[in-house]
């Protein structure tokens, strides 16, 4: 039987293969992403993590296993420590003001995503939840897993690919999978439906979100 999660990406591929081949990947493995563009592409990007943990907290709440639950804790844990500063370190290297890192004017593409991790997280069922979380995490390892290619020298670049390729991320994505392929193959009908539709929302944004970092420049 065809995966769950093989099913959904099939059903976005054209989404999903412009997010992966964009410019933005083109550009960030060759260390050529304009300093605006990143710059953009950074501020947004941050504006995520608040929904995103309390999406993690809805997936902890509704999880049907305990060994489910612990997984998306120990993620959690991960994501909030101090252990990565990127950002903060990105943020000084680009020269991006404290204001704009706390307060930027939000996209339509991030307020996008905002409201479909509240949503997700609105419905309280778990495969939705997973359905979100997995193309966060999934489509980003598939751009960065680009095996054999030289990282490029400046960090903003290097880290923001070596984040989303490492062991343990690949590990985490491969898990994610799993549990929503059975989670998915689980249920009914109606509720495959419904994580299919959160699934297809967020492979959207995922593109437009790239693409808006170009509008303008
Ligand atoms: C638009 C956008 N989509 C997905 C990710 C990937 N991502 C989102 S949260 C998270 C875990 C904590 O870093 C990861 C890997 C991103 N950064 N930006």
């Amino acid at each position: 039987m065809t995966r769950f999660t093989e099913t959904l990406r099939a059903e976005n591929q054209q989404d999903w293969t412009a997010a992966r081949d964009h410019r933005f990947v083109d550009e960030i493995f060759r260390g050529a992403v304009p300093a605006d563009v990143m710059r953009r592409y950074l501020v947004q990007d941050y504006q995520f993590i608040d929904r995103f943990v309390a999406l993690v907290g809805m997936a902890i709440a509704t999880a049907d296993r305990f060994d489910s639950r612990i997984r998306f804790a120990q993620f959690a844990a991960m994501i909030t420590s101090d252990e990565n500063t990127y950002f903060e370190r990105a943020f000084d290297a680009l020269g991006v003001a404290p204001a704009e890192r706390a307060h930027p004017v939000i996209s339509a593409p991030t307020l996008g995503f905002q409201t479909l991790m509240r949503d997700a997280a609105d419905s309280g069922d778990y495969a939705c939840c997973l359905a979100v979380l997995t193309v966060a995490e999934w489509l980003y390892l598939d751009w960065a897993d680009r095996p054999g290619a030289v990282l490029p020298e400046d960090f903003v670049h290097a880290e923001w690919i070596t984040l989303h390729n490492n062991e343990g991320f690949r590990a985490f994505v491969n898990w994610l999978r799993e549990e929503l392929d059975r989670v998915g193959e689980a249920a009914d009908e109606k509720s495959r439906q419904a994580a299919s539709a959160f699934f297809r929302r967020a492979v959207a944004l995922e593109r437009a979100f790239f693409d808006h970092i170009y509008a303008g420049s």
